[in-house]
């Protein structure tokens, strides 16, 4: 595509916000690209991933009947080292959005210098309405389809959405089964008895309230007493609410799949952790719940999608009452959201920053795994604390030199060494 032709597409798209999670993607690389004066061969290399594998996982169901799942592997960009990202587990999942969050991944990975790029998997499926036995036979076919091109040297898996340690430790088994000598250091987000790193499970949260913290100094904000919503009462999610409840703000909002409840007042979050299923679902016990959409607009001091794509957007950007947006998920907020929020004021910490607090600890678990020595909490958290603090001030300082939101500046900082690592192999 000519840069006359992407500017007449992103200008159809501007007017009329039905850009996918990839189309927004590429343009805001397209943009940090042409900012940093890099030419248009180096957005041909990075606007898709450089290899994608589509699989069918046949799964022998409970019943004795077959079904033939989809799944995907996105392996954007291998310049800087192995691809890394996790695997969803999601009826949403679809190529396209594969392949987003692999190039969400590279960019994360070239703020914070980890040695990858990015990677990221999916199958499409419902695990709420799987069995346990389902699951691992789903889990071990996906590790058989792609065994070929994952590896501790080449892509390196973790959790995502509705994964968890019990499908990583299946995997991790399978593929030790069929490549006996690099079995840890294959996945990570793995038990700790299986050389799982202690701190990672909580580490996306830990990640965001690093962040969160740095973007209330700006803003003049103390976390003790600040009113918090949270979408999305998962890994990141929960964790986040109860790190923050323990840190004196007041969670005033939390939501699942099914729902949201807010209380003006504080919820109850230990009480709502107790409730919770391993699924992150809870609202659905309560009466007075309101719908995910409600709650994103209800008063707050600071707002965290932790769920999802696409939920803050042109049509509740506008309403949104929170002076600080913290991105747990990866792409909850459309481009044209990001600048409807900037223009009146509202900070936004993008997702390739503020939830990078888990591909860091997975980091620090594939490192462990291939030293074979283990580190403590407090290791983890200090070194977590120093990637992550050096990394929001790094794209907080580009976001204020050049007068760009965040998100952008984030991308020019993530995209720069896969640029210059991809030029010294003489690929562009
Ligand atoms: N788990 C991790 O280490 C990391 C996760 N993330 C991102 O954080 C987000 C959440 O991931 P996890 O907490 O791991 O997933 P999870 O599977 O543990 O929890 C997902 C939560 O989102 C809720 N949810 C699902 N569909 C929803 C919808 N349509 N509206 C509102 N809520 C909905 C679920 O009910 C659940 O509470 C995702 O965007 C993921 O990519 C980012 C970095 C690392
Ligand atoms: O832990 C990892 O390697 C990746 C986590 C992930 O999928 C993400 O950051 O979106």
């Amino acid at each position: 595509m000519s840069v006359k032709q992407f500017e007449i597409r992103k200008e159809k798209r501007e007017t009329n916000e039905q850009l996918s999670v990839l189309e927004s993607t590429q343009q805001v690389i397209h943009t940090a690209l042409e900012n940093m004066g890099y030419r248009q061969e180096v957005y041909e290399l990075l606007k898709e991933p450089l290899r994608l594998l589509t699989v069918r996982i046949p799964v022998r169901m409970d019943d004795g009947s077959v079904r033939v799942f989809t799944g995907y592997r996105a392996q954007h960009n291998d310049a800087i080292g192995p691809t890394k990202g996790g695997i969803r587990f999601h009826p949403n999942v679809t190529e396209e959005e594969v392949k987003a969050l692999s190039m969400w991944m590279s960019i994360k990975c070239g703020i914070t210098g980890l040695p990858y790029g990015g990677g990221k998997g999916g199958i499409q499926c419902d695990p709420r309405e799987m069995s346990f036995q389902e699951l691992e036979r789903l889990s071990r076919g996906y590790v058989r389809a792609i065994s070929q091109i994952v590896g501790p040297t080449k892509d390196i898996p973790a959790p995502d959405v509705f994964t968890n340690s019990q499908i990583m430790a299946w995997m991790m088994d399978e593929y030790s089964r069929i490549r006996e000598f690099d079995s840890p250091g294959f996945i990570t987000g793995k038990p700790l008895v299986l050389g799982g790193s202690v701190g990672r499970e909580s580490s996306t949260a830990k990640g965001v309230i690093i962040a969160m913290k740095e973007a209330a100094k700006v803003k003049g904000l103390e976390i003790r007493g600040s009113k918090v919503i949270i979408q999305g009462f998962g890994n990141a999610g929960s964790f986040l609410a109860k790190f923050l409840h323990d840190e004196g703000a007041k969670v005033v909002g939390i939501s699942d799949a099914y729902g949201a409840l807010y209380d003006p007042e504080g919820l109850d979050i230990d009480y709502l952790l107790d409730k919770r299923d391993s699924f992150g679902t809870v609202t659905r016990q309560f009466s007075s719940r309101i719908t995910n959409q409600e709650l994103l607009i209800q008063p707050c001091d600071i707002l965290v999608p932790a769920a999802l794509e696409n939920q803050i957007t042109e049509e509740n950007a506008a309403d949104i009452q929170a002076q600080i947006v913290v991105e747990a998920a990866n792409g909850p907020t459309t481009l044209r959201a990001t600048e409807i929020l900037t223009e009146k004021g509202t900070l936004i910490v993008p997702d390739v920053l503020a939830n990078s607090g888990g591909v860091i600890v997975s980091y620090f678990e594939w490192v462990q795994n291939n030293q074979g020595y283990y580190w403590t909490e407090e290791e983890v958290d200090t070194k977590l604390e120093a990637i992550l603090t050096a990394s929001f001030l790094q794209v907080h300082q580009t976001a204020i030199t050049r007068g760009i939101n965040m998100r952008l500046a984030a991308y020019m900082v993530g995209l720069k060494k896969m640029v210059e690592a991809s030029s010294f192999r003489g690929w562009i």
